[in-house]
């Protein structure tokens, strides 16, 4: 599914009036009535119940008007409650017509704030009209501020339109205050600010309306940042004459003394999601406890780390094996970390999934990925902490940030995932936000089953951004099949996995 920033959004409507022959009044029209729509489909009748619609200056303010002239039609127990006088043209021209229609307007300065919590309190649904894509600067003004902590407080059932206000569409940012809706009815596509925390919180259930948008081949070229859903996700071929060499294997490089399963996990859940073969090249700890577990994996022992080691077992494996380097291997014994780190990246072709520890060696020269063949796939899985000793900013700077994870995927040619709550999943090109799974991934282990996933497709041929757009999904899924959320540990998710592919 596309997802579109608030300019990328101002763009298709000025592309829809100019190439198509719509209009603002048109698109606001059908906006409002879509909203309406959606109040009936999730609430039911409105005859019986009673709205409190209240208006913005801009045009998610004018799509209040218009919804509040179409409740007209079911009830007259609609009230509108304004900021003040509409800022644009097609807002005027539908408060107007809401008068016209008999409508009731009250001025929010004028009722004051006792006021208007009684008929927010009042109301079986309030409508928040406030602002829409058009915030972009922090809700200062403390009387706003005021009336977005009402609403929060006192409504019984609050639909946002388009966003709730308050939230930054392009960052899901609060800026100062924001509505929490209940239900959230945006417009054409879902934006960045409805799938990013804490902006995903606030929308409660989305609805997606479309309002005349064409959604020409020519519109859809340019859409560039897509949210996955279960639907066009890639599965590993699995023809019935296959052998264990028809896939590639996958060869995890980690563990340390400190941190023993973190490959094992690795290295169960490639098992687990098709892999042919699994290998682990690490400490002797590792490798008995990776074997008690499952003795068809095959250990490497490398009790003192040696780049010459790795690379004998990795410079003869076939063209369709996969390196995920990384998991549990600590930071000791850093220089030859990073020449292991530089030989896998400038003298192997294979795929390579930078992960866990080795994102943190990489971070001390992250330039090393510039000597890469450009044809070599890279792949770095680094969750908000990681990300932010690789780009040298604060861990607030780059969390959910996908225009850097973009920037930074582009210049050094790699696919990078973002992991969090809400995962980017982006190669400088084509960005993707996943949000399956929840709080029962939140748990130590977690990314170390996901890099072992990610292997293990690409090990099966899928393309390197399939592959990672089909494992955060269900990765996710599978977080989501935890009996009571949150009452696992991260190993219990890998005997999820197979009934979570099945799924798609
Ligand atoms: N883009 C589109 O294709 C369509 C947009 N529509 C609606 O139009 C909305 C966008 O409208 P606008 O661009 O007019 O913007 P908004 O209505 O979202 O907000 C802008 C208004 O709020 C004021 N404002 C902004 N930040 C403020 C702050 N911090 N404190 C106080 N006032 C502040 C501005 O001065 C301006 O008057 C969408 O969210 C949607 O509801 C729909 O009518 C249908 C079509
Ligand atoms: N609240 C959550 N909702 C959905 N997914 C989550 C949540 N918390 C964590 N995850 C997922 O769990 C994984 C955690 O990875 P990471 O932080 O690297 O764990 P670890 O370092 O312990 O192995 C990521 O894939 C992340 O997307
Ligand atoms: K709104």
């Amino acid at each position: 599914m596309v997802v579109v920033t608030s300019q990328e959004m101002r763009e298709l409507e000025k592309c829809a009036i100019e190439k198509f022959e719509m209009t603002e009044e048109i698109l606001m029209e059908r906006a409002g009535i879509s909203t309406v729509q959606a109040i009936w489909n999730e609430y039911g009748s409105l005859s019986e119940k009673n709205f409190v619609v209240i208006c913005g200056p801009g045009n998610n303010g004018g799509d209040g008007y218009v919804i509040a002239r179409d409740i007209l039609n079911y009830t007259e127990a609609v009230r509108v409650i304004t900021l003040g006088e509409p800022k644009t043209e097609v807002s005027k021209i539908n408060r107007n017509r809401f008068l016209k229609h008999g409508g009731i307007i009250y001025k929010y300065e004028e009722l004051g704030l006792e006021k208007t919590i009684e008929m927010i309190s009042s109301a079986d649904i309030v409508i928040d009209a406030i602002f829409g894509t058009g915030l972009k600067r922090e809700i200062t003004d403390e009387s706003i501020a005021n009336l977005i902590e009402a609403i929060n407080i006192y409504s019984n059932c609050v639909v946002s339109v388009d966003i709730p206000s308050g939230i930054d569409t392009d960052t899901g940012e609060i800026l100062g205050s924001a509505v929490q809706a209940t239900m959230t009815v945006t417009f054409g596509f879902p934006k960045p600010g409805h799938l990013l925390f804490p902006g995903r919180d606030l929308i409660g259930k989305l609805k997606i309306a479309k309002i005349g948008i064409p959604s020409q081949t020519f519109l859809s070229e340019s859409f560039k940042r897509f949210l996955i859903t279960g639907e066009n996700l890639k599965k590993p071929l699995r023809p019935r004459w296959a052998h264990k060499k028809s896939f590639g294997e996958v060869i995890i490089i980690g563990g340390s003394k400190q941190y023993i399963g973190a490959p094992v996990l690795s290295a169960l859940a490639a098992q687990k999601t098709g892999a042919g073969m699994v290998k682990i090249i690490g400490p002797s700890e590792v490798c008995d406890i990776a074997l008690s577990y499952d003795p068809s994996l095959i250990c490497y022992r490398m009790d003192s780390v040696s780049k010459d080691f790795v690379s004998s077992v990795v410079k003869n494996c076939s063209e369709n094996s996969v390196i995920v380097v990384g998991p549990g291997w600590g930071q000791d014994n850093f220089d030859e970390k990073i020449n292991i780190l530089s030989f896998i990246i400038t003298e192997i072709q294979n795929p390579v999934i930078i992960d866990a520890d080795a994102l943190n060696i990489l971070s001390s020269n992250v330039d090393i990925l510039k000597q890469k063949e450009i044809t070599k796939s890279i792949l770095l899985t680094p969750h908000p902490g990681e990300f932010s000793r690789i780009t040298k900013l604060s861990t607030k700077e780059v969390k959910g940030n996908y225009t850097l994870a973009e920037r930074f995927s582009e210049e050094y040619q790699v696919i990078t995932v973002l992991k969090d709550a809400t995962t980017i999943v982006t190669d400088g090109n084509t960005t993707f936000f996943n949000i399956s799974g929840n709080t029962s991934l939140a748990k130590a282990g977690s990314g170390d089953i996901l890099s072992g996933i990610i292997g293990s497709l690409i090990s099966q041929h899928l393309d390197p951004l399939e592959a990672v757009k089909t494992s955060v999904y269900i990765f996710g899924i599978a977080g989501e099949m935890i009996q009571a959320e949150g009452f696992n540990s991260s190993y219990d998710v890998i005997s999820k996995l197979p009934e979570a592919f099945s799924k798609i």
